[in-house]
């Protein structure tokens, strides 16, 4: 019989469940060392967000299966440790998104009236009413950063409450804000106008320390900040220091740059400061769901069958994956491109799969292209199971279609996303020794591998643009490793496509567009 450990507090509902199948033990609270020096007897770990499931620790356990995370966030787990050693890695998408957006209004409810503080002193014995005089949350200005699962139902909620809804998700069409009731609008008008900011977003490079001295300076004086979603998000002295200085009226956190919360200029604060211990998912209903939710995918996986909620592996059989993998990385690398030049906001994506992948066995492929086109929004948390439903959430349309005579090389993929901002298309191939280039950006060919930091330029093809782009970023200190110039025609529009070897500083993109004769520049990370 298999071998099931529970290493953090889990509802019996899902332990039922596992004991289907397997010999469940429960052991909570071990330390690291502990949990390196047993895992090697499982076939599986049910885990919430108190155990850390390290490389150290997926390498000691040499039977495990899979990685079931009691919860959204797998922030906890070294994911790509665990694909590499075929470690199913699963979740709970929706089982606690109530939990977690009630949470927040909570807190934005209690901030506002002082409720920790108010109750703390009557049972200390005092009758204080003058202290604790509130604010109205009623015809009060919401901003949500981030209007995905738990954002959208805090928007439904906040909006019978009779506040105005602000929302800033660069990933989120306005018709799909309009249906919840929401203005989509620049951060930092939001920033400027919200007298509540409520985050509903992913900790990602582009979010952590979203909240700092500068976007805090931007805020209104009698603005409160509500933290439901990662910690990290907010630099958390800067935030102590603008509430201490009166340049923000108070904030509640449910979440910490480091948990538990040790010392921290944020305990010092008085009732304009609410913090939990990450308490967000913390309901029975939620932790029900959660419980059920997963120990169900661990039980299937044990079984032998395909989980719903896989973060990293898809659900197609061992041998066409094993074919289709490079074009799969081909498909993800060209869509994560194709959505950093369309920037943002994309509501259509077509998809031509060209020459040997236009076959019926290629459907993976388009939602290899959509994973990769939403990375930017969901990081991780984008998988091949969730990614055509993560688009249709989006309302991203998708067009596809196979076109099997063969252009200039075997098989090759065009990807063109339509957004807010515009239309851009890419091509790509594998060429040599399955190696993937890009042969077409926004219709003009070129023949470069993608790498990690790249900078593309529309600009006119005359004498000198090249000299001037290359000194303007080393006068950046910016180095560039390779360059390719597509042109169709001589002397008229072109596409530089660089590779650099960092990412590229604030502010040059600016600079590079007033170079005489560049229309437009674009940085990506792959
Ligand atoms: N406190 C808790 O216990 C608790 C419980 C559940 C979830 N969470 C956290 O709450 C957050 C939201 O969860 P969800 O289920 O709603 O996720 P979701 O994926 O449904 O929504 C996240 C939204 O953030 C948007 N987004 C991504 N990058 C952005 C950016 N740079 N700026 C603005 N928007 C951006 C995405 O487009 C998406 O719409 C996650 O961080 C999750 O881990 C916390
Ligand atoms: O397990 C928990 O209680 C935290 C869960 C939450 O942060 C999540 O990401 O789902």
């Amino acid at each position: 019989m298999s071998k099931v450990l529970v290493s953090d507090p889990i509802d019996q509902a899902g332990i039922d469940i596992l004991s289907q199948v397997a010999t469940v033990d429960v052991k909570t609270g071990l330390k690291p060392a502990e949990l390196k020096e047993i895992i090697g007897e499982y076939d599986a770990l049910m885990i919430r967000s108190g155990t850390r499931v390290t490389q150290e620790i997926i390498e000691a356990g040499t039977q495990l299966k899979i990685i079931g995370r009691a919860g959204v966030g797998v922030d906890n787990v070294d994911v790509p440790t665990a694909t590499r050693r075929g470690i199913v890695v699963v979740n709970s998408p929706e089982g606690n998104t109530i939990a977690a957006a009630e949470h927040a209004l909570a807190m934005m409810l209690a901030l506002s009236r002082h409720i920790p503080d108010a109750n703390a002193s009557v049972k200390r014995g005092a009758w204080d009413r003058n202290s604790f005089i509130g604010a109205e949350v009623y015809k009060k200005t919401l901003g949500i950063v981030g209007l995905g699962k738990i954002g959208s139902h805090v928007a439904a909620v906040a909006k019978a409450m009779g506040m105005k809804l602000l929302a800033y998700d660069p990933f989120i069409s306005n018709e799909r804000a309009e249906q919840i009731g929401c203005q989509l609008v620049e951060m930092d008008l939001l920033f400027q106008q919200a007298d509540y900011i409520t985050l509903h977003i992913p900790k990602t490079p582009e979010t952590t320390h979203l909240i700092n001295a500068v976007t805090l300076a931007k805020m209104k004086p009698t603005a409160r900040i509500i933290n439901c979603a990662r910690g990290g998000i907010i630099e958390e002295t800067a935030l102590a220091a603008a509430v201490k200085a009166g340049k923000i009226a108070g904030a509640a956190l449910d979440v910490f740059e480091s948990e538990p919360l040790g010392e921290s200029d944020l305990r010092s604060l008085g009732k304009e400061i609410i913090l939990t211990p990450h308490l967000g998912a913390s309901t029975t209903e939620a932790q029900v769901n959660v419980a059920i939710d997963v120990a169900e995918q661990i039980r299937d996986v044990l079984l032998g069958l395909p989980a719903r909620s896989a973060v990293n592996i898809p659900g197609l059989g061992p041998d066409v994956l094993e074919e289709l993998k490079p074009y799969m990385q081909l498909a993800e690398t060209l869509g994560n491109l194709v959505g950093q030049l369309a920037g943002g906001r994309v509501e259509l994506l077509n998809v031509r799969l060209q020459g040997e992948l236009a076959t019926n066995k290629s459907q993976p492929l388009v939602v290899a292209s959509l994973k990769g086109l939403l990375y930017q929004a969901l990081r991780e948390r984008v998988n091949y199971v969730n990614a055509s439903i993560e688009a249709k959430e989006r309302g991203i349309r998708v067009i596809e279609t196979r076109d099997a005579s063969a252009r200039d090389y075997a098989g090759s993929l065009h990807l063109e996303a339509t957004g807010s901002l515009g239309t851009h298309s890419v091509t790509g191939a594998l060429l040599g020794d399955k190696e993937i280039h890009l042969t077409d950006v926004d219709g003009f060919p070129i023949n470069v591998p993608p790498s990690k930091y790249m900078l593309f330029t529309l600009h006119r093809d005359m004498p000198g643009i090249i000299g001037k782009l290359g000194s303007l970023l080393g006068s950046f200190n910016v180095n560039i490793a390779s360059m390719q110039v597509g042109r169709k025609i001589v002397r008229g529009d072109a596409v530089m496509a660089l590779s650099i070897d960092d990412p590229l500083p604030d502010g040059i993109l600016a600079e590079i567009t007033k170079v005489p004769g560049i229309r437009d520049a674009f940085t990506v990370t792959l």
